[in-house]
């Protein structure tokens, strides 16, 4: 799940960008990068790392510019290599530079497309491929100066296109900034505004929290297939540029990906945890009349919100019996297993008066590899715990994501293949509890009952965008599963380093 954002303002935006990256770096922590108009010429830094990292003071004061975008990455196409990291640029038949969040499932399709459209792509990244069909219908305008009706008829044809979770921020030298949402919604992008001395500024964001960081007040979600276009002279446009918009939003933003502060589509992300926490906690009522819990423990950090609200739906006492290291990021978006598995010991350790003695609830928002929950119960009964029960947020997760998660195998996925009975062996509780699915969207629904349905995949296998079929599942899982990754990481190189020449 990556993270975006582009800012149409008045005066330089590479601090906002900067400040608006550092509060998306939940949603990917591979790659960053930045990319400003300064005239007649992009400046961009992008590279491997945290946003801390990848911006010192020397690229910031080169990202000059009133306009840019920004991106953290979280690679789930190509390799994680430095050069797939965004943004994108081409220069013909403008100079154009685009940010991407999802993952297109047409990937086949558009690398044979690129020659009929004579276009070169110079990596593995579906990104790149999209700033390419952009770039195509773009030129198709046959005019030196897009206007926003040129605009909106790239995207419309770009919709008919490229297939899967995209929401998209790209700028055109000369012209201005568009910014795009797929035609499901399947991920979040809001648009913001600031006034200021000099007339206002204009802001897109994958979240809300992003524009708080930047001092801008929301004004409203992108709707799905809606194009975005605010031109250099600071004017904002918006067209529905899809043939046929649903509003399909991925349900997982408000389960983990999400931060609790921001608000997508009409719903606060707390809110929608908390509700989950009712819910959950009614189901253990319900299901366990007879329980013995003592306490109830969060799993640091996204279930910290469900897992209060079980305490208080079960009348009882609610502890953080794990101490967070604030210095180590999110395991789950870590590249490969055994990063993951490693950094969950350097990530959490008990508090063990917590746990000894006591019969305790451990709650997660989900479990997906169950790397966190096999090896955080083990921890619970080093720590003392008499009996370890264990409650997911989520309901079992069994299939494949190809919407911008990187989840690409079935068999990667620990309640693959197993009940609940097995599943609870396998980590090692003493009990297991899952939310129903009909629960989780009730949860999350409930701020905005306009939302009919949620892009639930990893749950049901269903796949809203209707292209995603066996070959296309076995072909990810051949690409991008961890033995995949592992055997390609050796070959991985950073291409040309393009992307980062300095001009003077
Ligand atoms: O079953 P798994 O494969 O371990 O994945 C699920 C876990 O990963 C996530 O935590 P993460 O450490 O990424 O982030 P958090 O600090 O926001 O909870 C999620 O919150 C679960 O704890
Ligand atoms: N998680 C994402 O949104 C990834 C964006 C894009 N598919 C990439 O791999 O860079
Ligand atoms: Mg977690």
């Amino acid at each position: 799940m990556c993270g975006i954002v582009g800012i149409v303002g008045h005066s330089p935006v590479n601090q906002l960008i900067y400040d608006a990256l550092t509060v998306l770096q939940h949603r990917g922590q591979d790659a960053a990068g930045i990319c400003t108009i300064d005239g007649q010429a992009f400046r961009l830094r992008k590279a491997n790392g945290l946003v801390k990292d990848v911006f010192e003071i020397k690229h910031m004061h080169r990202l000059q510019g009133n306009t840019g975008i920004g991106h953290v990455r979280y690679p789930t196409a190509g390799s994680s290599s430095s050069s797939e990291a965004q943004p994108f640029y081409v220069n013909s038949p403008y100079g154009i530079t685009l940010a991407h969040n999802g993952n297109l499932t047409n990937f086949d399709e558009l690398v044979a497309s690129m020659s009929v459209m004579r276009r070169h792509i110079n990596t593995g990244s579906d990104s790149e491929l999209m700033l390419n069909v952009l770039a195509h219908e773009l030129q198709k305008s046959n005019s030196l100066c897009p206007s926003a009706e040129d605009v909106f008829e790239a995207v419309r044809q770009l919709h008919r296109q490229v297939r899967g979770a995209y929401a998209a921020v790209a700028m055109v030298i000369g012209v201005g900034m568009v910014a795009f949402r797929d035609p499901y919604g399947i991920r979040p992008l809001v648009l913001g505004k600031k006034e200021t001395e000099q007339g206002t500024e204009y802001m897109v964001a994958s979240e809300s929290v992003s524009l708080d960081a930047s001092g801008f007040i929301t004004l409203r979600d992108v709707a799905p297939g809606e194009a975005i276009f605010v031109d250099f002279d600071g004017n904002l446009h918006t067209q529905q540029c899809s043939d046929n918009p649903q509003h399909v939003p991925c349900i997982f933003e408000y389960v983990y990906f999400a931060r609790p502060d921001s608000t997508i589509d009409e719903i606060s992300v707390y809110g929608s945890r908390v509700n989950m926490g009712s819910k959950l906690g009614a189901k253990i009522a319900r299901e366990w009349e007879d329980h013995d819990i003592d306490v109830v423990i969060p799993i640091p950090e996204t279930s910290c919100d469900i897992a209060l609200q079980i305490a208080h739906e079960l009348n009882l006492p609610y502890r953080q019996g794990f101490v967070k290291n604030r210095y180590i990021g999110r395991t789950f978006i870590m590249p490969g297993q055994t990063q993951r598995k490693k950094s969950v010991r350097r990530k959490l350790n008990p508090i063990s008066q917590e746990f000894r003695g006591k019969n305790v609830l451990l709650v997660d928002d989900s479990i997906v590899r169950g790397t966190t929950s096999e090896q955080i119960i083990e921890m619970a009964r080093e720590a003392g715990a008499k009996k370890v029960y264990f409650a997911s947020a989520a309901p079992e997760i069994r299939f494949p994501n190809v919407y911008g998660i990187d989840m690409p195998t079935s068999e990667e996925l620990i309640a693959y293949g197993r009940d609940v009975d097995e599943i609870r062996k396998q980590i090692g509780a003493d009990g297991l509890v899952y939310q129903d699915i009909e629960d989780l969207e009730a949860a999350v629904r409930q701020a905005n009952p306009t939302i009919a349905h949620f892009e639930t995949s990893v749950f049901t296998g269903r796949y809203v965008t209707g292209d995603v079929d066996q070959a296309y599942l076995d072909q990810l899982n051949a690409s991008r599963s961890d033995d995949a990754k592992t055997k390609k990481s050796g070959e991985q190189s950073t291409n040309l380093e393009i992307h980062n020449v300095c001009h003077p």
